[in-house]
């Protein structure tokens, strides 16, 4: 089977380039549709919608739900085009730039996405992942073109609650750990091909980025400050990982991630938060040694991050709730076949309950 490896026709990101956004989006047409939840929209209309007219792209607002579901995608769609919109910039968190990448799909327009926060690794991606309204994953939607435009203002993701960048540190953890699973198994990538060396060593360049600036990154962030850490951080939570995990491939965190959302206690978690989780399981999964696990145990207490299922709101889950994500991380179709062994409910079960011992006795130790 062929190599595949995807990206973005291009990525934009510094201090205060949301304001030059029209520098950006000149080949795109001359009619925008903006959609943001009305939190995003209160802090970017003013710029993206001066910058866009100052280019002679004439600009319609639509408000986001909050949820990237099937009805969403369709109402925005129907909102773009009574707009005759050309292009959909998406602003805001995963959902928002999910839901904005079907929307251009679905209508054959350009995109740009414009992660607000650096939580997820949503932005850089050719997949919308699709929930029911009220929040359970439903499924992955792989769409024909990346983004056109991926454009990040560092100002804006260190103003930005801190929790939403750590989360992305999480989302973006996982990333090595999947695509050398993938690799092991020689599994198919999120691109429906195998990985190249470009897509495992951007894989392997996040991980090292994120262990070299994260902790400090996370300090300047507490203080809504950009510093080189925070630019490096944020490349590696939304380019690298972005491109990491879809032309290296996922494996067990995500889908242990997407079990968990079958549970309504877990809705508070962010993604990226119920993604390390599913880190650490797979980490115990995969048989790494004491001092591997530890590690990154250690390095997610340092960040902030969740290390046990009483973080992400599971505080004493019955035998019931964890069969029930257990099976459903295990489906067919999900990406924990891309580990390099067969991998049933019981072991996802119990790697779950022996990640969540170890992050425990950690903490403890600190
Ligand atoms: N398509 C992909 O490749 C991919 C990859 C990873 C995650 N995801 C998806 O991304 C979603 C999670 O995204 P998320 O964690 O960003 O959550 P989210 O999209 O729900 O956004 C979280 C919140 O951030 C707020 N926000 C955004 N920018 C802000 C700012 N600058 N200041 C203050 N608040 C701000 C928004 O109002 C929103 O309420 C999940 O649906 C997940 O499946 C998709
Ligand atoms: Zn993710």
């Amino acid at each position: 089977m062929a190599q595949i490896f995807g990206s973005p026709e291009s990525y934009v990101q510094g201090r205060g380039v949301a304001a030059e956004i029209g520098t950006h989006t000149e080949s795109l047409g001359g009619s925008a549709l903006l959609l943001a939840d009305e939190v995003v929209m209160d802090l970017v209309e003013a710029d993206v919608t001066a910058s866009l007219q100052s280019r002679d792209a004439a600009v319609t607002t639509a408000v986001f739900s909050g949820e990237c579901s099937s009805s969403e995608i369709d109402r925005v769609g129907e909102l773009a085009a009574d707009a005759q919109a050309e292009f959909v910039v998406g602003a805001g968190g995963g959902k928002a730039l999910d839901t904005a990448k079907a929307v251009g799909e679905d209508l054959g327009l350009g995109v740009v996405a414009m992660p607000t926060i650096a939580s997820t690794d949503a932005p850089c991606s050719a997949l919308s992942v699709v929930y029911t309204d009220h929040g359970e994953f439903e499924s992955y939607r792989f769409l024909d073109r990346h983004p056109d435009v991926v454009l990040v203002d560092t100002a804006l993701v260190a103003a930005a609650p801190t929790r939403f960048f750590t989360s992305g540190i999480a989302d973006a953890l996982a990333t090595r750990f999947e695509a050398d699973a993938t690799m092991r198994s020689a599994g198919d990538n999120i691109l429906g091909g195998k990985d190249t060396r470009a897509g495992h060593r951007l894989a392997e360049l996040c991980y090292e980025t994120l262990r070299d600036h994260g902790i400090s990154a996370v300090d300047a962030v507490e203080n809504d400050a950009v510093t080189e850490s925070v630019e490096a951080v944020t490349e590696a939570n939304t380019l690298l990982s972005g491109l990491g995990f879809e032309s290296g491939g996922l494996a067990a965190a995500h889908s242990i991630h997407n079990g968990l959302t079958q549970l309504e206690a877990t809705h508070e978690a962010t993604h990226g938060e119920k993604v390390n989780v599913g880190t650490l399981s797979q980490l115990v999964l995969e048989g790494r040694s004491d001092e591997f696990v530890e590690d990154v145990v250690e390095f997610s207490l340092d960040i902030g991050l969740p290390v046990k299922m009483a973080d992400i709101g599971l505080d004493d889950p019955s035998d019931e709730d964890l069969l029930t994500v257990a099976e459903a991380a295990c489906a067919e179709d999900e990406t924990i076949h891309n580990e390099p062994f067969d991998v049933t409910p019981e072991m996802v079960r119990d790697a779950l309950v022996t990640a969540s011992e170890i992050g425990r006795r950690v903490e403890r130790r600190r």
